[in-house]
């Protein structure tokens, strides 16, 4: 199994926290994995370190073969971002944040067929701000899909979302994991980690403290049944 994404006993600090306390881990090619973990486990800096936009304090970073730190802007044009909701794009239209995003790529997605795949035709002179929630999201994986990433980083793509809107934006993130596409994404919604990803990586302050199918999760629970919120609370919770 190829690998797309090699973390090796990664570290980051942010003056005496551990944000990121020696991860590693392998992402195969075409797989779904979520990253749980509780507020501050460090799962934002670790999605973070692995798109390049920061630097780990020690580790190696390999994506797609490259060395995430001497092949910055080749790896940028291969993968997609979609991070926790911004307001940078307020002010502008879907159309002009579409467009202004094609801009920075030298690979594009045909704008056309991303704007039907995901619905967006009749919102596209609207201001993103006045848009609800779902359409932001869509809005925003739309701009994660423009340069046709191998790889799509989702932090927290749901949140806040009802749950109509998250099941219409899991089906269009779908389409493109049935194309192949490696897709990483952070949640707190344990349903939806178990429904949608072939593997789920448990962080715990730093640490990644299980990483496996849903299914082998909960098994290793040993109760017989159980569902992801027993395993939340088994792995990611430090009092237990
Ligand atoms: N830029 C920063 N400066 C200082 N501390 C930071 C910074 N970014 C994150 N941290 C700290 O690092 C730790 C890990 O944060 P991170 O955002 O990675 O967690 P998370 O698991 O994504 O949390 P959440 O679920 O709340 O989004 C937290 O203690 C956080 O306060």
């Amino acid at each position: 199994m190829e690998h797309v994404i090699e973390l090796t006993d990664i570290k980051k600090n942010y003056k005496d926290v551990k944000a990121v306390d020696g991860i590693s881990l392998k992402v195969k090619k075409g797989e779904v994995l979520g990253i749980i973990g509780a507020n501050g486990a460090g799962k934002s800096t670790t999605l973070e370190i692995m798109m390049g936009i920061r630097k780990p304090d020690s580790g190696t970073v390999k994506v797609l073969g490259l060395d995430v730190e001497h092949a910055t802007n080749e790896i940028k044009q291969k993968i997609g971002i979609q991070l926790q909701q911004t307001a940078l794009y307020d002010r502008i239209k879907v159309k002009e944040a579409l467009e202004l995003f094609s801009s920075y790529y030298e690979k594009k997605r045909d704008l056309k067929e991303i704007i039907e795949t995901l619905g967006l035709t009749p919102y596209l002179n609207k201001y993103v701000k006045n848009l609800s929630g779902g359409w932001q999201q869509r809005t925003s994986l739309a701009l994660a899909l423009i340069n046709d990433p191998e790889i799509i980083f989702l932090d927290e793509p749901t949140t806040g979302l009802d749950p109509k809107a998250r099941l219409e934006l899991w089906a269009c993130i779908n389409r493109y994991r049935e194309e192949g596409k490696t897709i990483l994404l952070s949640t707190h919604y344990m349903d939806e980690a178990q429904r949608h990803c072939d593997r789920i990586a448990i962080i715990k302050k730093g640490k990644l403290v299980a990483c496996d199918k849903p299914e082998h999760l909960i098994e290793s629970l040993g109760h017989g049944i159980g569902s992801m919120e027993d395993v939340y609370l088994q792995y990611a919770v430090s009092s237990l």
